[in-house]
C-alpha cells in the first residue's frame, strides 16, 4: 500500500483530499515560506509548493508526499494571509469590483526521483458592496486564514459574480490537476479496505 503525505496545515485542504477518498495522512511542512519579491505570485507558489514537499520527502523518502501553496495577484499585487482584520479589510478592498487570479502551485514527490508540478489560476470577480456590507462579512471571520480573505464555498460566495476555472483551486487544491497527477503517478482509486486480519 503506498503511503501518500499532504504536506500542508491546511484544513481546507485536507478537506478537499478527503473527499477524494485515497489513504492519506497530513503532515506539516515547517518551512519558512520567503521568496524572492521578483517572483510573479505563479512563480512563487511553485517554488513554495516545491519547498513544502520537499522538506516533507526528505523525512520520508519512500512516501508519496504532495505540497501546495496559493497566492492571490490583483492588478500587479501579490496577497496572501491576511495576519489580522485590517489587513483582510484592505485586502478585500483591493477586490471588490474588480477581476482577480488565485494561483495554486502543486507538487507531487515519489519515490525514485517521481516529480510532477503545475500552477492552476482561477480567475474571479467580485461585486462591489458598500462598506457597512464588507464590515458585516467581515465579521463573519472567514478571512482567516484564506489568501484573499474569502471562502469561496462559504458565505464569501455571495461576493463573487464570475468564477472562471477549477472551484476547488480557489479553495486551496486544484482537484482536476491533483487527480490527474495521482492518475499519471499509478495511484489506484475507489480500492476497498483490506479486510481486518482475524
Ligand atoms: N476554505 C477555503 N480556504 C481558502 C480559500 N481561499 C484560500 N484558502 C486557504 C487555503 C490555504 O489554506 C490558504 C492559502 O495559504 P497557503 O497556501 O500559504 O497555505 P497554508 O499556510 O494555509 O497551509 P500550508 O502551507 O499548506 O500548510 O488559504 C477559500 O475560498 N476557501
Amino acid at each position: 500500500m503506498r503511503t501518500l503525505i499532504l504536506a500542508s496545515t491546511s484544513s481546507a485542504r485536507r478537506a478537499l483530499m478527503d473527499g477524494l477518498g485515497l489513504p492519506y495522512r497530513a503532515e506539516s511542512p515547517g518551512v519558512e515560506e520567503d521568496v524572492s519579491p521578483t517572483l510573479s505570485a505563479r512563480e512563487a507558489v511553485q517554488v513554495l509548493a516545491g519547498r513544502k514537499a520537499k522538506a516533507v520527502h526528505a523525512r520520508h523518502p519512500e512516501a508519496w508526499v504532495l505540497g501546495a501553496d496559493q497566492l492571490v495577484e490583483v492588478q500587479g499585487e501579490v496577497l496572501s494571509k491576511p495576519p489580522d482584520r485590517e489587513a483582510a479589510k484592505r485586502q478585500l478592498g483591493k477586490l471588490l469590483g474588480q477581476t482577480h487570479d488565485i494561483c495554486t502551485g502543486v507538487c507531487l514527490l515519489g519515490p525514485g526521483g517521481h516529480i510532477a508540478e503545475a500552477v492552476e489560476v482561477s480567475r474571479l470577480t467580485f461585486y462591489p458592496v458598500r462598506d457597512e456590507e464588507l464590515e458585516r462579512y467581515l465579521d463573519l471571520g472567514e478571512w482567516q486564514g484564506c489568501a484573499g480573505s474569502y471562502r469561496v464555498e462559504g458565505a464569501g460566495q455571495a461576493l463573487l459574480a464570475r468564477l472562471e476555472g477549477d472551484r476547488t483551486n480557489v479553495q486551496g487544491l486544484p482537484m482536476l490537476t491533483v487527480v490527474r497527477m495521482l492518475r499519471d503517478a499509478g495511484f489506484p482509486f475507489f480500492e476497498r479496505p483490506e479486510p481486518l486480519k482475524p
